[in-house]
């Protein structure tokens, strides 16, 4: 895993970004999304609520993406008041042809699995190098910490490489949001994204997988500012 960095400036990631957030208009509950690129549809949204006077309420997939909407102004809610929400967006660290999707390289992928479920339109924002004919990164894989030794041996089983996530600025593992561990697995290529999901989620201790395939549409950043939009 390399460090993840937040904050960086990245002109594809906030065209992405940006035009995503057209896409939400007032009366709408939204779901916000994780990590580097949507953050720049938060800000904006936030924005436009600050000073158009958008009307959302947003419903966080993370504690980042709670702070930053609170720093943003978005009033929020939670699945509770909101089980149907208009619209997801959020980031990916994979997307292939077919938007299948790879997610949680910032661990937040169980949250995010649920808000997306959750809602009737699910965006992906991405900058170009995330898009692959063919997934092929390590999936990320939320579970119990009671459970990691029983998941290890099930994935090597399934010819998965395990790695447990660790911390950069923590010693030990990673713990979710949820207070579980991580491991990142990798597969190889993906031939069948679904097929592997439903290996992944049989194995007991298996909070959530990184396997998307939910994604109904797609933003591309471009490094000259431009999106190209992908629609299943
Ligand atoms: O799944 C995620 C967090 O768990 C992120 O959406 C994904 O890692 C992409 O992040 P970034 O936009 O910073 O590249």
């Amino acid at each position: 895993m390399t460090e993840r960095n937040i904050s960086a400036d990245s002109p594809e990631k906030r065209a992405a970004g940006i035009a995503a957030s057209r896409m939400v208009e007032s009366g709408m509950v939204v779901g916000l999304g994780t990590g580097s690129t949507v953050a720049y549809t938060i800000k904006e949204l936030g924005r436009r609520v600050r000073e158009e006077g958008l009307e959302i309420l947003g419903v966080v997939t993370s504690y980042q993406s709670e702070m930053l909407a609170i720093e943003a102004g978005i009033p929020l809610a939670n699945l509770a008041q909101h089980p149907k929400l208009d619209i997801a967006i959020d980031g990916a660290d994979q997307i292939d042809s077919k938007l299948y999707a790879i997610k949680g390289g910032g661990a937040a992928h169980t949250r995010e699995k649920i808000v997306s479920a959750s809602a009737r339109h699910f965006l992906v924002v991405a900058d170009e190098s995330k898009t692959s004919i063919q997934l092929n990164k390590a999936v990320p894989v939320e579970v119990l910490p009671f459970a990691k030794t029983l998941v290890i041996k099930k994935i090597k089983e399934l010819g998965g490489k395990p790695e447990l996530r660790l911390g950069l600025r923590k010693d030990g593992p990673v713990i979710t949001d949820n207070g579980n561990f991580v491991l990142d697995v990798n597969l190889g290529v993906i031939n069948d994204p679904e097929g592997l999901a439903l290996k992944l989620s049989s194995i007991p201790g298996v909070v959530e997988h990184g396997i998307f395939s939910n994604v109904d549409e797609l933003y591309i950043g471009k490094k000259d500012g431009s999106v190209e939009i992908v629609r299943k």
